[in-house]
């Protein structure tokens, strides 16, 4: 594949911000994109009501839009939180909404089911944490399998969130080895996300030559301000040519803050017209 077979898919959680969330959509298609992606649209609520999942679903639908990656609950995001299914206290709420977050991607047709860890709780021993993150982890793997899609695993960085123990590819691929090997599920793998990993001063180019046969999705982002490319210091067309070379085949997520107006924020988009 080259850089202009590449497919990209705008995150409607962070990129068109402007519009209510079900307007977005049509944004994003009036700005030539058919793929779009979502953190958990419900906010803190693990199964959601049939007709806000319906407008949703409607506004998706109408705007032409495939809705290829979803995250599963991550609790109050603007409050700082990062994800449920390693926290105790969380995470019955967390095994409540992967039903709700199959049976969305059922009706969608989406296949990366992004699953954030969750921060650590301070007296919670990390091994208890770690456990219960491989339990759920598995669980939900296991339902995300009857529909055929893959649960993928992301590492933040730790400036930004400080609590959350997932940050390196190092630390991603360890967990999602041990969810296949002890949950026997292989249906697992690894969200690279350039823009958290260059955070944490990664080799992306090593990154992406090691160990993209093992990608589930991948977004982006410029360095150092979450800008969308060419407002930072990454050099997207390296990257992404590489990235276009190498087994990774899926969509790339556009999960950067707009510095402007979100429609405006693409022209730097390499090998997209
Ligand atoms: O919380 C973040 O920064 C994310 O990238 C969530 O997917």
């Amino acid at each position: 594949m080259s850089l202009s077979d590449l497919k990209y898919d705008v995150n409607l959680s962070i990129v068109f911000t402007e519009l209510p969330l079900l307007e977005r959509p049509a944004a994003a298609a009036a700005a030539g994109f058919d793929a779009v992606e979502l953190w958990w649209p419900f906010d803190t609520n693990p199964v959601p009501d049939d007709q806000d999942v319906d407008a949703l679903v409607k506004a998706l639908e109408s705007a032409g839009t495939q809705l290829v990656g979803l995250n599963f609950i991550a609790g109050d995001m603007p409050g700082g939180d990062r994800g449920w299914l390693s926290r105790p206290a969380d995470s019955a709420g967390f095994l409540a909404n992967i039903e709700a977050t199959v049976a969305l991607a059922e009706r969608t047709g989406t296949r990366v089911l992004n699953a954030l860890y969750g921060n650590r709780v301070p007296g919670v021993p990390a091994r208890e944490q770690e456990d219960l993150a491989v339990d759920n982890l598995a669980i939900a793997a296991r339902a995300a399998a009857r529909i055929g899609a893959t649960v993928v695993v992301e590492a933040l960085n730790s400036y930004e969130s400080p609590d959350y123990p997932i940050v390196s590819t190092e630390a991603a691929l360890a967990l999602i080895d041990r969810v296949r090997t002890e949950g026997g599920v292989d249906n697992v793998a690894f969200l690279a996300d350039l823009y958290h990993l260059g955070r944490m001063g990664e080799d992306l180019h090593q990154v992406i030559a090691e160990h993209a046969d093992r990608f589930g999705h991948v977004q982006i982002a410029d360095i150092p301000g979450r800008g969308q490319p060419g407002t930072g210091e990454l050099d997207f067309t390296g990257l992404l040519g590489a990235l276009a070379a190498s087994p990774y085949q899926g969509h790339v997520g556009l999960e950067y803050k707009p510095q402007g107006p979100s429609a405006a924020s693409f022209t730097g988009l390499p090998g997209h017209s």
